[in-house]
Formats: C-alpha cells, structure tokens, sequence
C-alpha cells in the first residue's frame, strides 16, 4: 500500500471506504487491496487500488462481463491483463512516457470526501479513488495534479466510471495529456462480434504508423490483427455478441475518440501474460480523449466519463435493429 506517497495535507484518502453492505475492502490475487461493489439486485464490480483498476463486473445472473487473462499477472509493475486499466496521462506510445503512462501501475487510495458531483449518483454501490503524483512520478512528469475516479454500479447492473483530472500546479503552469478507459470486453468468439457506431468514421491505424483511412461497409467485424483509433466517434458504441445473445453499450462524455484492440493470434503469442487463445473471447472498446489532446491550466479540471450496460440482445434471430440500440437513450 502506498498511502504514505499521498501528502499529509490529504487527510481524507485511506485504504478503507467507508463501512457499508454495497462497499467492501477485501483482499485480491496477491494480497493486493480491492473494492468490492455490490447492488442490491445482484450485479457486482471489483476495483484493485493497484491502478485503480476494474477487473471484474457481473450482471445479476453473476456473468461476468469483463475479460481479464488467466496469465494475467497482478504483480507492480505491470499492469493487469484485461478489465479496465486507466491509460493516463498518456494513451499508448504518443509521448515520451512509459506506454499507456503511469496511472494503470501506481497505487491509488479511497477518496472519502471527494468533492460533489454536479449530478448525484444514485447507488450506494460506488467508490472513489484518488492518484496524486509521488516525487518519484513528479521526476517523470513535472506537474501536479488530483486524479479522482468513481466507480459505480447503477440500480440495474451498469457500470460508470467517471474520472475527474484537476490541475494543481502552484507554478502556473499548464500540462497536457491523453487519455483512455481501455475496457476489455468478454465475447464468446470474435467471429461472433460487431460493432455498431463507428462505420463511415475516420480512424488512425497503429498497425500502419497511425495513418488515416476511412471506414467503410456497415458494422465493423473481426477476422484479423485490429489496433485503430476511430475518432471523433458518436457518445454511444453498441457491441454485440451474436453467440451471447448480448449487446453491450458504451456511453461516453468527454471522450471524443474509441480505440478498437485485438491482438490476433500473433500477437497473442508474444505476449507474456495474455494465453494464446485468449484474443477470441475479448475485445477492447476503449473511449478515449487521444487525437486532440487535454490541456488544463492551474485550477481547471477535466471530466472524462463512461457508463457500460450489458442487454439481451435477440441479435442472431434477426430481430434486433442495431440502429435502435444506438438511438434509445
Ligand atoms: O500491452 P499494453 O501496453 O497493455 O497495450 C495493449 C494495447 O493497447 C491499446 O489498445 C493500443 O492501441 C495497442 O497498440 C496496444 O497493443
């Protein structure tokens, strides 16, 4: 536990959230620290102070709905295979820091008293978390800065995640950072999968030094290596999950671009903790804040949100118009 890198002017983060049967601190993979969320109606969330990381969410029915790698590693450094890793303050390679940057492998603690939300979250199933920086990050990244993300599990099993970036450098200097929820989705088979809300979009290919190319066709679908940043995407994306029955839904605010991940076979393989197989049952959909960068000046903050919600889907009947499931609210 790194509590003793947050200053001692921040008397209300800790380990422990505050007692409550929706909010529990418990013990994960490693005997790292995690929060377990719980709603009343069955859906659940597990959140590790290890990157304030999301590595679990389960509908009512106890599916679990995220992938995580059974090589997964759960061990600082490296970051967690799978779930939902912060990507801040710099998605992937675009900047001179470590890929994806630093927040997905530091220890963040349970903000008590964070400051209020403009719009209220109705569930006691939810937690914050806050990530200062420590002199070391400081060497790395010269800024100062308050991280805050809720967690929450709403009513009827969707997960939202919000995160709140307040500049607090006192030497009036701004800073500027990409931004990305790298969500790993469960799917049953890749082959199965589309997505809708990003046909006809501009994208960025990693595969080919980021140039720009335009989507074409109708839903996209996966039979290769896929690593592109769509952008200035819609604030809904719909995934189904033809063998599932299930479409899950992405909303976002904040987040004007959508990173889409699978490594494919090859890739698969060279990766010390994702198994060879495992590229079929996941798919990353990652809202993210990456070809326009954010910059804050001293005192202004950013907010960056996501809200996942996973429906039946009568999808491999006929019967689900995807368009409906992007325009109903
Ligand atoms: O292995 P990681 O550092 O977690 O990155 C995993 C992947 O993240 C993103 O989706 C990037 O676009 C990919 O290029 C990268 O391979």
């Amino acid at each position: 536990m790194s509590s003793e890198k947050v200053p001692s002017s921040a008397t209300a983060s800790s380990t422990a959230p505050p007692a409550s049967p929706h909010v529990e601190l418990a013990k994960g993979v490693n005997g790292l620290d995690k929060i377990v969320l719980r709603e009343s109606r069955g859906s659940s969330a597990e959140v590790y102070l290890y990157g304030a990381h999301v590595t679990s969410w389960k509908n009512d029915h106890g599916e679990e709905l995220l992938f995580v790698s059974n090589k997964a590693l759960y061990k600082p450094p490296k970051a967690i295979r799978g779930g939902i890793p912060i990507c801040f303050p710099q998605f992937g390679g675009l900047g001179p820091l470590e890929q994806h940057g630093f927040a997905r492998n530091r220890f963040w603690t349970v903000d008590t008293d964070p400051p209020p939300f403009p719009t209220p979250t109705y569930s006691k199933a939810y937690v914050d978390l806050i990530l200062r920086p420590s002199e070391e990050d400081i060497k790395i990244w010269p800024h100062s800065y308050e991280f805050r993300l809720r967690v929450a599990l709403g009513p009827g099993g969707d997960l939202m995640l919000t995160s709140r970036v307040r500049n607090t450098n006192t030497d009036g200097k701004p800073f500027t950072f990409t931004f990305a929820y790298h969500t790993y989705f469960s799917v049953s088979d890749i082959s199965e999968v589309r997505v809708e809300g990003l046909e006809t979009l501009d994208y960025l290919d990693n595969l080919k030094y980021r140039e720009r190319f335009t989507e074409q066709g109708d839903a996209l679908t996966f039979e290769s290596e896929v690593d592109k940043i769509y952008l200035s995407t819609p604030t809904k994306i719909a995934i189904l999950d033809h063998e599932k029955k299930r479409t899950f839904v992405i909303r976002k605010d904040g987040l004007p671009d959508a990173v889409v991940w699978n490594p494919w076979d090859k890739k698969a393989k060279a990766m010390a903790d994702f198994g060879d197989d495992e590229y079929k049952h996941m798919l990353c959909v990652e809202a993210a804040a990456i070809e326009k960068s954010i910059t804050l000046k001293p005192g202004e903050e950013w907010k960056g949100r996501q809200e996942l919600s996973a429906v039946p889907s009568s999808y491999c009947s006929g019967q689900l118009d995807p368009q409906k499931v992007l325009q109903s609210s």
